[in-house]
């Protein structure tokens, strides 16, 4: 799959770049990540694949600006992180979330706009109003007075991220998104990712099905504790870079491969050749 890139982002009519340069996280004195380094830009889907403790959660924490890189830094906007916590959405785990919390859908959206609220004022107009539109975006409308626990994996995926439409983010920083997930979910979720791309924000998402990263994805990153390859999933997402990240266990099994000879044919030599695996 390939989104049409816009040259300038159709969400804030800019071209924004995010760059994460040589980057290395560690956990007390244990190194969970080392150089990683890429560049991506409004209107991509990044997924971010790699095996269990790879470190990807890692990354999209660091990211996001909850953890503090031991080296390397990550810039968006040519500045750190830190500095555009309200342009930045993450959304982690599911089982990170504890959604028993008594809650409502709106009052999950209404979060989005605390960063700029701040605790203190009351909302305004324009915060109702991005509520309103972020809960319509995400088709929640019926369910925006009901309380999160009562709802559906994927009907509570679509509250978080209306919670980052609402936020006005422009990155989208999901941890395995899919997870937990009915087959119409996903598909639900695979159609509001590339909405969301084609708007013009980058989403950069861990994930775990290797088969269906050409189906959603523009770019990957492929990690195991350290950098495999960063680039277009056309060129980057083959089984050389994937045995690299996995090692033994992973199986080539027939619906890998088949994702492999999709990916390869959106690449122009992949097209020009035939290529297949
Ligand atoms: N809070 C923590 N304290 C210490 N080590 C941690 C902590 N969280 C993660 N790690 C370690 O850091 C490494 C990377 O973990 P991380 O959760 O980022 O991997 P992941 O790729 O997201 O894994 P998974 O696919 O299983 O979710 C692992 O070796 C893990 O054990």
């Amino acid at each position: 799959m390939s989104h049409e890139t816009h040259d300038n982002c159709a969400h804030c009519g800019h071209h924004h770049e995010l760059v994460v340069n040589g980057l290395c996280v560690n956990y007390r004195e244990h190194r969970a990540l080392s150089d990683v380094s890429l560049a991506s830009s409004c209107g991509n889907c990044v997924a971010l694949v790699g095996p269990n403790g790879a470190g990807k959660s890692t990354l999209l924490k660091t990211i996001a600006g909850l953890m503090t890189p031991a080296s390397g830094e990550v810039l968006w906007r040519g500045a750190q992180v830190a500095k555009w916590s309200r342009e930045i959405a993450y959304l982690p785990q599911r089982e990170q979330i504890d959604w028993s919390f008594p809650i409502t859908v709106r009052g999950v959206v209404e979060m989005g706009r605390y960063p700029q609220t701040g605790w203190w004022r009351s909302f305004r107009k324009d915060d109702d109003r991005m509520v309103a539109e972020a809960i319509e975006q995400m088709h929640l409308e019926d369910l925006a007075d009901r309380q999160i626990s009562e709802l559906s994996g994927g009907q509570q995926q679509r509250a978080f991220i209306a919670r980052a439409l609402a936020q006005q983010a422009h990155v989208l920083l999901l941890d395995e998104p899919f997870t937990g997930l009915d087959r119409p979910a996903a598909e639900g979720l695979i159609e509001v990712l590339k909405r969301l791309a084609g708007e013009g924000r980058l989403v950069v998402a861990s994930h775990h099905e290797l088969a269906t990263v050409p189906d959603i994805f523009d770019e990957v990153l492929i990690v195991a504790r350290e950098q495999v390859a960063f680039g277009q999933v056309s060129e980057t997402f083959t089984w050389d870079n994937i045995r690299k990240a996995y090692g033994g266990q992973l199986r080539l099994t027939p619906d890998l491969e088949a994702a492999f000879n999709e990916a390869a044919k959106h690449h122009p030599a992949g097209v020009a050749n035939g290529a297949t695996l």
